[in-house]
């Protein structure tokens, strides 16, 4: 895994941007994406580049099951008020939060990861190791599932919301392999919180208690992070 170390989450956004900007140079036409705060100054990067993607499609890693695209806890939401509304792409997917047919939702999303390969995926990382919202114990081979969403993680995202219990309980999520069949991949990673995660992503064994180990076995992961959540590599 390389390492980029920055100073803060701005400079962190205009790291990633010069990665995404040298694979969209490169002919990359499929960018997997991510929510959360640690993407949001790379997309702000992004917004106020000069950079075209209308013919790019772009793939978001999860979405919140019962929640519908316009509810502005969505990912779907959070995408369009981001990126896709200042720079659309010729093709956005985020899984369908609003279909309860789980099956369904989670096969016509596999579908659409295998008939557009990624090219470069943006990740994030939760404070368990998470990545997308693949929480530990997660098969390191799986592909789009419906998942239920650790204490943690609600805790964590129960920021976002008025109320803890308007947290939803389950997502959908791309599933680890398939984020591993990505090209590239690059993850942000801030602040102390995260210093635990990042060492056990880096440092500590591959395992489904911390998911994003899986990264290991990838050839071309970048880690942006800044010192706190650097401060506990080895
Ligand atoms: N599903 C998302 C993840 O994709 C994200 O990486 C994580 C960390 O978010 P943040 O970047 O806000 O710390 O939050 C959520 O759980």
């Amino acid at each position: 895994m390389k390492i980029i170390k920055v100073k803060d989450t701005q400079m962190g956004g205009k790291e990633a941007f010069k990665l995404v900007k040298a694979d969209i140079e490169n002919g990359a036409k499929v960018l997997g994406l991510a929510t959360g705060s640690s993407p949001i100054t790379l997309y702000n990067e992004m917004t106020s580049s000069d950079l075209d993607f209308s013919n790019m499609t772009s793939v978001n890693l999860d979405e919140y099951v019962g929640l519908k695209a316009d509810n502005d806890q969505s990912y779907h939401y959070f995408m369009k008020e981001h990126l896709f509304s200042k720079k659309p792409f010729k093709n956005s997917y985020v899984p369908d939060g609003s279909n309860p047919d789980a099956d369904a939702a989670t096969s016509a999303y596999d579908k659409i990861i295998e008939e557009n390969p990624i090219d470069l995926q943006i990740l994030g990382i939760g404070r368990n190791g998470h990545i997308g919202f693949n929480e530990p114990g997660s098969p390191l081979d799986g592909k789009t599932r419906k998942v239920g969403l650790t204490e943690s993680t609600i805790e964590a995202n129960t920021r976002f919301f008025d109320d803890e219990k308007d947290v939803p309980r389950f997502a959908y999520s791309m599933g680890i392999g398939s984020i591993m069949k990505a090209k590239k991949i690059v993850l942000l990673a801030y602040g102390e919180n995260k210093a635990d995660a990042i060492a056990a992503t880096v440092d500590g064994p591959v395992t489904e208690d911390c998911p994003a180990s899986a990264l290991q076995n990838h050839p071309d992961v970048t880690l942006i992070i800044d010192d706190a959540a650097a401060s506990k590599l080895k």
